[in-house]
């Protein structure tokens, strides 16, 4: 008989919010929001605790080219804003699939989100909800890989997972070089020292500190999450 107990029992899951995008040239697909639930509820029904990050590119980010010339800070705080969004999206669809999700924010918005507050995103995630960190960090000058590195330190997390819309860590850009070459394992140090574009090297760094490994790895990939947690190798492994 196949073992099915999973690798981990607990995950945080940073989500690229260009993902979200799908075909189009901006914003939230439903359709593909609906598609990357189902692939987060066959994990969920694992009986895998997950906290969820989501980034905010396929709405705005604080160095896009539509904040040229604005006061950084405040550019980033609209980009925090966008992970709200998505964030918000994405509750409603786990929703529609029968998920039971909170929201918590970094920053104060009460009306439409529950602040963060570390001890309950925890209970929740005892109690089989999934907890959607919105808002980054609440700090500007940050990423939401970094906020995913935080909370996945903060919850006890045993491994961030970026799903993101590559499928690990190459060399270089695979966007950009079509001679890149997929690393299936890279260590932290030589990610950082090769400056490796896929993720920051601040959430690199507490990443390592914490020795919180992260595995890298397609959203678009069906079954790709649900084999990153059963332990299978897929996509790239960060480790210390
Ligand atoms: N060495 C590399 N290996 C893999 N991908 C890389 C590399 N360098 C740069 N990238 C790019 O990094 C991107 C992955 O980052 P992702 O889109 O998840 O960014 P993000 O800023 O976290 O997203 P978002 O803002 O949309 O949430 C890939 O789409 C890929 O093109
Ligand atoms: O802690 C954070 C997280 C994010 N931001 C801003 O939001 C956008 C979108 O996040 P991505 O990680 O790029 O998807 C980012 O460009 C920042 O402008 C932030 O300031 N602090």
């Amino acid at each position: 008989m196949t073992d099915r107990t999973p690798k981990y029992k607990r995950i945080l899951l940073k989500l690229s919010g260009e993902a979200l995008m799908g075909g189009d040239a901006y914003g939230i697909n439903r359709q593909t929001i609906g598609e990357i639930v189902q692939e987060i509820k066959a994990v969920a029904d694992l009986g895998v605790q997950i906290g969820v990050v989501i980034g905010g590119g396929n709405i705005f980010r604080g160095v896009a080219p539509a904040a040229t010339g604005m006061d950084r800070a405040q550019a980033d705080y609209m980009g925090m804003l966008a992970t709200v969004m998505n964030s918000l999206a994405m509750q409603d669809a786990m929703r529609v699939a029968g998920i039971n999700c909170r929201v918590q924010s970094a920053l104060s918005i009460e009306q439409v989100v529950e602040p963060y507050i570390r001890g309950k995103a925890i209970r929740y995630l005892e109690q089989g909800r999934i907890v959607i960190f919105a808002a980054g960090t609440g700090n500007p000058f940050f990423t939401t890989d970094t906020a995913a590195a935080l909370r996945g330190a903060e919850i006890g997390a045993e491994i961030v997972l970026k799903a993101t819309k590559v499928d690990g860590i190459y060399t270089a850009d695979p966007k950009k070089d079509a001679g890149a070459t997929r690393f299936d394992r890279i260590s932290f140090d030589e990610a950082i020292s090769r400056g490796l574009g896929v993720m920051d090297a601040t959430a690199f760094a507490l990443c390592r500190d914490q020795k919180l490994p992260i595995n890298v790895f397609s959203i678009f990939k069906a079954g790709a999450l649900q084999r990153v947690v059963m332990g299978e190798n897929e996509g790239t492994l960060v480790y210390c």
